[in-house]
């Protein structure tokens, strides 16, 4: 798949996933939401979560590489089909062990998967040191929910694992 970025530029350069992608033509960066191409987006604000039904959607995935502090929804305003990923923990040194607040590399690479193409996901991780690592950590569930039909049942999967850490919660009180 083609993966696109709106890149806004606020977060650490030298830190950034999106950049690293682009500097191996990996992923391609645009500067504003109008020049940023239809496809995917990424958002987790979105309503509906991904699934591997959005495969029919479009070839392109679109990423917004921002600052988590400036992710709000109206940052997210382009043209596309807006979908949420469901609960996976991030690997990035940054935010490691964190569900849902994955980074730009993290969150291709678990769409990838869930539409089936994993060797693009391995690819493109295998430029971090940490990449296979969010592989590891997320093995089940991305095998789960790569073998769903569509959004409802990447949810019930989603339920189940949110679950099971609540009851780990109370478990640890
Ligand atoms: C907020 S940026 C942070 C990027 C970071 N600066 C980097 O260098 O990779 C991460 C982007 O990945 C995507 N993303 C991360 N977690 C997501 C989720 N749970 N659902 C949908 N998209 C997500 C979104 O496009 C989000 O804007």
């Amino acid at each position: 798949m083609n993966l696109h970025v709106r890149y806004e530029g606020d977060d650490d350069p030298d830190k950034c996933t999106a950049r690293k992608l682009a500097r191996f033509d990996l992923a391609t960066l645009h500067r504003s939401a109008s020049a940023t191409p239809y496809g995917i987006v990424l958002n987790p604000h979105a309503e509906q979560a991904l699934s591997p039904a959005d495969r029919a959607e479009t070839d392109r995935l679109v990423a917004l590489d921002c600052s988590w502090e400036t992710a709000e929804q109206a940052l997210f305003e382009m043209p596309g089909v807006h979908r949420a990923l469901p609960f996976l923990v991030a690997a990035n040194p940054v935010s490691y062990g964190k569900p849902f607040r994955l980074n730009t590399v993290e969150a291709f690479a678990a769409a990838l998967t869930i539409l089936g193409e994993r060797e693009q996901a391995e690819r493109i991780l295998g430029k971090f040191t940490w990449g296979e690592t969010f592989l590891e950590l997320n093995a089940e569930p991305l095998r789960r929910y790569a073998d769903c039909e569509d959004s409802t049942e990447v949810v019930a999967v989603q339920q189940e694992y949110l679950d099971a850490g609540e009851a780990q919660a109370d478990a640890d009180q």
